[in-house]
C-alpha cells in the first residue's frame, strides 16, 4: 500500500537511487565541489565597532569581578583616577599630576583592551546568531486537526505532539519526526550545504529540523519540541554564547591566576614598610603600576577570548558544541568509538539480491522476503519491498488483514509479521533468525552459512528470511563505506587515538568494513548496552572516550562518552544525547574537533607561559627604577638602562597594556597546532612562549622607553 505507492511517486519525481545518500556529504577529500562549507567568518567592521562599545560596557564592576585579575586592575584604575584629582589624597606624594594621569590612562586602556578581546570573540558568534534568527522569522504552519483538515497557525505556537503538513517550497516550522511522506529537504540554512537531502518516515533519517525547507513532495511531521526549545533556538543561544559557562580547566586556571594576584598584592604591600625603613617614599601610583605589571594580566585579559574563540572555531567546522568542556575533552581523547551504519557507511542499506537456500526457488525466496517486509518502515525494509516489486512480486492487502506487525528492534535484530492464521514471518540478522528457528525446533539449511558468509565477506549485511520454522534464504543488503576514511583514521592513529567500530552487524561483515575503513578494532553483534559497556571499559582504564553515532540506539552511548558527536542526519534522540552535532554528518570531523580542542589547551598554556615569563623583564625595568635613587648599588641591576625611573615604569606599564591587543590574533586563531606527540609539543611551546616571553618585553620596554624619551614625554 502506502510504502509501494510512495516509492513509485518517488521514482516518478526522478530522484535517482544512486543519489539517495542522506548522509553522504562533506566526507573526506573525494566529496570535492559537492561540499559547500559556510564561508569563513571574518571580523567585519561592524563586529569591531560593536566590540569597542562593549569594551566600555564590560567595565561594569559587577561583570568585571568574574575575572579577579582584571578586577584588581580596575580597582587600581579607580584609585589612580582619584589621584589624578588629588595626588595627595591618600599620602603625600611627589608624583606630578601628569604622571598620575598617564598611569590612569594606561590602566584604563589595559582594561579596555582585555574587554575588547572578549567582546571581539563574542561578536563573531553573535553575527552568526543574527543570521540564524532571520531563518527563524515568522513561519506559518499547516496544523493537521483531529478531523484531518488543516488549519493555518503561527509556527511559534506549535507544541510537542502537534501534527503538521509541509508542502514543497515551504519552511519546516520546527523540529519533528516525519510520520508520513518522503521529501527532499534543503538544509542549507543550518548546515550551509546546498545539496538537498532526502528524508522519509521510519528509520534513522526521519527527523527534520525547523528552519529547513521542503523542496519537493510533501511530508507530515509530528512536532518534537516545545516553543523556544528547537534545534535552531539551541543553535542560536550556543553560537551567541548565552549559555557559555567556564570549563573546569578555565575555572582552575582562573583560580590559579587569582592566587598569583593575591601573592603579588601581598609582596607589594610588604614593600611599603621595607621601603619606608630604607627611607624611600614609594608613591601610590607607582605601586599600583608595579602590581599591575606583575599580576598575570596578559592571560587574565585573554582567557575568556581564547575559550570563546575555540568554540567558534568548532562552529566554523560546521560542528555545534554544546559545551566548551566537550571541546576541551576532545583535545585529550584516547579512544574513538564509531557506529557502522550511517557513520562509517552512508547508512542507506539497500536490498540488492535475494539468495535462496537449496530447495527454495528465487521466486519463493523473493516472496518470503517481501512478506517479511511489507510492514517494515525502516529504509532496509522498504528497499526489500522495492526490489521484490522490481522482480515482479506483488501482494494483496487482504492477505495481511489482521496481521500483527513485529517491528525491528536493535535488541531482537529481527522484524516481521504474525499473520491471523498463526503463521510467523521473520527476517533479521542471521544468528538471530537461527536462534529463532532452533527455538521452534526447525532445521538450519546446510548452505545458509555459506551464503551469509559470502555476503558478509563482501561487506554486505545478510538478513535471513524465515516463515514459521523454515528458512528460505538470505537478503543481501548493500551499503557503501564513505570515502576518505582510511587516511583520516591513519592520522588519528599518528595522534595516538585508537578507533573502534561498534556495530550490530555480524563479525564477518564488521571485519570487512573495518578493514575497508581502516579502523583499529571492531566489536560486532553489539546491542545498545554493549556500546555503553565498551565505552565504560575504556573509561575505567583511564581513557577519555569519544563516540560518534546517528541512531536512536546510539543515544545512550553518546551520552556516556566524554565526547558524543552525533551526525546531523541522525535521529533527534541521538542529537539530544550528544554534546556535539556534526552538521555535515562526517564521522572523521572528530579529527578536526580533536585538533581544535588540543589547540585550545595549547593556546591557553602558551599564553599563560608567556604572561608569567614577561615578569622577569618587568622586574629589571621597574625595581631599579624604584630604588636606584636611594640605593645606588642597585645600578648593577639596571641592565636595561632606561631613560628615567618614571619612563621605566610607564614603559613597562604601556608594554603590559599593548601586549593584550597584540596577542588577540593568537588568542582568536589559536597557536599553530601540528600532529605530534604531547611531549614534543610541550617542549616546543615552552621554548617559544617561555623564552619568547622573557626576551620580547626586554625589547618592547626598551623601545617604548626610547620613544617616550625621544619625544621628551618623560
Ligand atoms: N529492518 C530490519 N529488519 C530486520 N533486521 C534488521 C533490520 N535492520 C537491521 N537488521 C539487522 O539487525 C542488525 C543490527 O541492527 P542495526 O544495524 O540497526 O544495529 P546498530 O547497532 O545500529 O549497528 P550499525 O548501525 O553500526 O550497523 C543488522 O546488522 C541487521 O542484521
Ligand atoms: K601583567
Ligand atoms: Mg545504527
Amino acid at each position: 500500500m502506502a510504502a509501494i505507492e510512495r516509492k513509485k511517486e518517488h521514482r516518478v519525481e526522478g530522484i535517482d537511487q544512486e543519489t539517495f545518500k542522506p548522509t553522504g556529504k562533506g566526507v573526506g577529500k573525494d566529496s570535492g565541489p559537492q561540499h559547500h562549507r559556510q564561508p569563513k567568518r571574518t571580523i567585519s567592521g561592524d563586529i569591531v565597532r560593536q566590540a569597542s562599545l562593549d569594551a566600555f560596557k564590560k567595565l561594569n564592576p559587577v561583570v568585571m569581578i568574574k575575572n579577579p585579575v582584571m578586577f584588581i586592575v580596575e580597582i587600581g584604575t579607580f584609585i589612580t583616577l582619584l589621584l589624578c584629582i588629588n595626588p595627595d589624597l591618600f599620602v603625600a606624594s611627589e608624583a606630578g599630576r601628569g604622571y598620575n594621569i598617564a598611569v590612569f590612562l594606561i590602566l584604563l586602556f589595559t582594561l579596555l583592551f582585555a574587554n575588547f578581546a572578549e567582546a571581539l570573540a563574542e561578536g563573531r558568534g553573535r553575527a552568526q546568531a543574527d543570521t540564524l534568527r532571520k531563518t527563524k522569522s515568522d513561519t506559518t504552519a499547516k496544523l493537521v486537526q483531529k478531523d484531518g483538515t488543516t488549519k493555518q497557525v503561527s509556527g511559534a505556537q506549535l507544541k510537542k505532539g502537534d501534527i503538521v503538513r509541509v508542502e514543497a517550497g515551504e519552511l519546516i516550522p520546527t523540529d519533528g519526526e516525519i510520520i508520513e511522506g518522503l521529501a527532499s529537504i534543503d538544509e542549507s540554512a543550518i548546515t550551509g550545504e546546498s545539496a538537498p537531502v532526502i528524508k522519509e518516515a521510519g528509520g534513522d533519517f526521519s527527523s527534520v529540523t525547523g528552519g529547513t525547507r521542503v523542496t519537493s513532495d510533501y511530508i507530515v511531521i509530528r512536532v518534537q519540541t516545545d516553543p523556544g526549545e528547537s534545534f535552531l533556538d539551541r543553535m542560536i543561544s550556543l553560537v551567541e554564547g548565552a549559555q557559555r559557562q567556564k570549563t573546569p580547566n578555565e575555572i582552575a586556571l582562573t583560580t590559579l591566576l587569582a592566587v598569583l594576584t593575591l601573592i603579588f598584592l601581598i609582596v607589594i604591600l610588604t614593600m611599603v614598610p621595607m621601603a619606608n625603613y630604607l627611607g624611600i617614599q614609594l608613591d601610590l601610583a607607582t605601586l599600583i603600576a608595579l602590581l599591575v605589571c606583575l599580576i598575570p594580566t596578559t592571560i587574565g585579559g585573554l582567557l575568556s577570548a581564547i575559550g570563546i574563540a575555540g568554540m567558534d572555531r568548532v562552529t566554523q567546522f560546521n560542528v555545534l558544541a554544546m559545551s566548551g568542556k566537550a571541546v576541551e575533552a576532545a583535545g585529550d581523547i584516547d579512544t574513538l568509538i564509531l557506529d557502522k551504519t550511517g557513520t562509517i557507511t552512508y547508512g542507506n542499506r539497500m536490498a540488492s539480491e535475494f539468495v535462496p537456500v537449496q530447495g527454495v526457488t528465487v521466486q519463493e525466496m523473493t516472496r518470503a522476503a517481501l512478506q517479511a517486509s511489507v510492514r517494515d518502515e525502516t529504509p532496509e525494509g522498504r528497499s526489500v519491498v522495492e526490489l521484490a516489486g522490481k522482480q515482479g512480486e506483488s501482494w494483496m492487502e487482504q492477505e495481511y488483514a489482521g496481521a500483527e506487525n513485529v517491528e525491528f528492534t536493535a535488541e531482537t535484530r529481527m522484524s516481521g509479521l504474525n499473520l491471523g492464521s498463526g503463521t510467523q514471518i521473520r527476517k533479521g540478522a542471521v544468528d538471530a533468525i537461527k536462534r529463532h528457528i532452533v527455538s521452534r525446533s526447525g532445521r538450519i539449511p546446510a548452505d545458509l552459512d555459506d551464503i551469509a558468509n559470502r555476503i558478509a565477506k563482501a561487506g554486505g549485511t545478510p538478513l535471513a528470511v524465515a516463515i514459521d520454522d523454515r528458512i528460505y534464504g538470505v537478503i543481501y543488503l548493500k551499503d557503501t563505506v564513505k570515502p576518505g576514511l582510511k587516511e583520516k583514521f591513519a592520522e588519528m592513529r599518528s595522534m595516538g587515538i585508537k578507533t573502534i567500530m561498534c556495530t550490530g552487524d555480524n563479525p564477518l561483515t564488521a571485519a570487512t568494513i573495518a578493514l575497508e575503513a581502516g579502523v583499529d578494532d571492531f566489536i560486532a553483534e553489539a546491542k545498545p548496552e554493549d556500546k555503553i559497556t565498551a565505552i565504560k571499559k575504556e573509561q575505567q582504564a583511564g581513557k577519555l572516550v569519544a563516540m560518534t553515532g546517528d541512531g536512536t540506539n546510539d543515544a545512550p552511548a553518546l551520552a556516556q562518552a566524554d565526547v558524543g558527536l552525533a551526525m546531523n542526519s541522525g535521529t533527534m534522540a541521538a542529537k539530544e544525547a550528544a554534546n556535539m552535532i556534526d552538521l555535515d554528518s562526517d564521522p572523521t570531523k572528530l579529527l578536526s574537533v580533536v585538533s581544535i580542542g588540543k589547540q585550545l589547551l595549547i593556546t591557553r598554556g602558551a599564553l599563560t607561559t608567556f604572561s608569567i615569563s614577561n615578569d622577569i623583564a618587568k622586574y629589571f625595568a621597574i625595581i631599579p627604577a624604584m630604588f636606584i635613587v636611594a640605593m645606588p648599588q642597585l645600578q648593577a641591576l639596571n641592565i636595561m638602562n632606561l631613560a628615567s625611573p618614571q619612563s621605566a615604569i610607564l614603559s613597562a606599564l604601556i608594554f603590559n597594556a599593548i601586549i593584550i591587543p597584540l596577542l588577540i590574533p593568537i588568542a582568536m586563531k589559536g597557536v599553530k597546532y601540528r600532529a605530534m606527540s604531547a611531549e614534543r609539543l610541550l617542549g616546543r611551546n615552552v621554548l617559544i612562549y617561555g623564552v619568547g616571553g622573557v626576551i620580547v618585553p626586554f625589547i618592547g620596554i626598551k623601545l617604548i622607553d626610547l620613544i617616550l624619551s625621544g619625544l621628551h614625554l618623560v
